[in-house]
């Protein structure tokens, strides 16, 4: 099937939601090693790398603040400082966007998306209709949003969760690295007002009209890449890194839909950082909670060096068996997981007022899958550890209750300097 949108025909596949098929065009990535340079960390998650962390016995790599050596005395940057130096890149380039937006309220007047405002809304209807189906209680919870900034929600999930659905659907097994290069060449195409189809149509017009930049969505996509290559990491910074490109990448795409409160006092920087710690803070809890379903596909995302300063190994976590070791390693997993959380809660009081909500319930919802794998005493080999529906329903008052919370106006510690 085929509908004809924004000027050209562009398929769609009634069997396929997502519309993901395999006709995509190519492109490249990103950096590595560099020479020592003195640079301050800021924000920096590495107090997470090293507390009860630390370098293990055998370890390659010392966690030095935001500088990693390796016994021959190379330096490089932690993947903390190479994050946070998008996290630096992103939130002066939404300042940047911002003072230029135009009359007709966009931010980007020169991306043109073609087509009927008809065939614009039947493609973010589209949108709303895949994150109900796939999302129900974060749909929910984008329902308190202004109409704009809902759809143009949306319109992000579905290119997060169609990006997903390569690496992990049902196609997952003939998705190859040239099919990503051609996914990120689709996604330059939609950046510069050709999208292919009508859902990177909504994306296409949400990127027209809210200052979203294009890195954090060519990071998703090389974290797909690394998902292809990679089953194992060897210390929590290589997994610091995945983790923001899968998930990180996510807060630093929708605070700008979202907005910031503008009675808040928060650098734009510190704000965006506790969206990153949200997206960071939710992977790791995904990760804790699939333990056993990822060892079943051979895939390890724990951080070797942790398991092996804990006296465990991979046959270790393949046995599946809930030990002592085993439960004190996840309780340490556990506890940085939330401090990512507790890191995150810092910046959703600062955005805009009816955001907060669904910010508020996804954070409270996802933190208590923690609290499961608590639950279950740490077996996260055999049960999955989810959230009752009577339990999600609570969590919504409270989630409300706190979004009332206004930005503070006494100096604190995301307070611009
Ligand atoms: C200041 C402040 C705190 C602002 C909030 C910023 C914000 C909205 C952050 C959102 C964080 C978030 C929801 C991150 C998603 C993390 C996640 C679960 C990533 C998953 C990756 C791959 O995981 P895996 O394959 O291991 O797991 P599955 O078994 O497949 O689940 C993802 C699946 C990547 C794709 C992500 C999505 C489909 C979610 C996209 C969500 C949005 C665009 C909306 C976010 C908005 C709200 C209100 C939560
Ligand atoms: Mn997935």
């Amino acid at each position: 099937m085929a509908v004809a949108f924004l000027g050209v025909v562009l398929p769609l596949d009634t069997s396929n939601p997502l519309g993901i098929n395999d006709n995509l065009r190519p492109v490249g990535s990103m950096c590595g090693f560099r020479r020592l340079e003195q640079r301050k960390p800021r924000w920096v998650h590495a107090k997470y790398a090293s507390m009860d962390f630390k370098a293990g016995n055998g370890r390659k790599f010392e966690v030095v603040s935001s500088l990693i050596a390796n016994p021959a005395g190379e330096v490089a940057l932690s993947s903390e400082q190479r994050v946070y130096d998008v996290v630096l890149k992103q939130a002066a380039l939404v300042k940047e966007q911002l003072k230029s937006k135009t009359a007709l309220d966009v931010v980007r007047p020169d991306i043109a998306v073609p087509g009927t405002l008809e065939m614009l809304n039947e493609a973010y209807d589209r949108c709303g209709e895949i994150c109900a189906e796939y999302a129900k209680t974060f749909y929910l919870g984008t329902l308190l949003m202004t109409p704009e900034r809902q759809r143009a929600i949306w319109a992000i999930y579905v290119w997060c969760r169609r990006t997903d659905e390569l690496v992990d659907g049902p196609n997952a097994s003939h998705i190859t690295p040239s099919a990503l290069d051609r996914w990120e060449k689709r996604l330059e195409d939609l950046f510069d007002g050709r999208p292919y189809d009508m859902l990177d149509g909504a994306l296409a017009d949400t990127v027209s009209r809210f200052p979203v930049d294009i890195q954090p969505f060519r990071d998703m996509i090389e974290g797909m890449r690394l998902d292809l290559r990679k089953s194992r990491y060897q210390s929590f910074d290589e997994l610091y890194l995945y983790c923001y490109y899968v998930a990180g990448t996510v807060g630093l795409m929708s605070v700008p839909v979202m907005g910031i409160d503008p009675e808040s006092q928060a650098s734009t920087e510190s704000v965006y950082n506790a969206a990153l710690a949200l997206g960071i803070a939710n992977q790791l809890t995904n990760i804790l909670r699939d333990v056993g379903e990822d060892a079943g596909r051979g895939r390890i995302y724990l951080p070797q060096d942790e398991l092996a300063q804990a006296g465990l190994s991979d046959d270790d976590v393949f046995a599946g068996k809930v030990t002592d070791r085993w439960r004190n390693f996840m309780k340490n997993q556990i506890k940085r997981a939330r401090m990512f959380f507790d890191q995150a809660e810092e910046g959703v009081t600062e955005l805009n007022q009816a955001s907060r909500w669904p910010v508020w319930a996804s954070l409270l919802l996802y933190r208590q899958i923690l609290d499961e794998i608590e639950a279950n005493d740490y077996d996260n080999f055999t049960k999955r550890a989810y959230v009752s529906k009577v339990k999600k329903i609570l969590a919504l008052p409270v989630a409300y209750g706190r979004s009332l919370i206004r930005p503070s106006r006494i100096h604190s510690s995301l307070t611009k300097v």
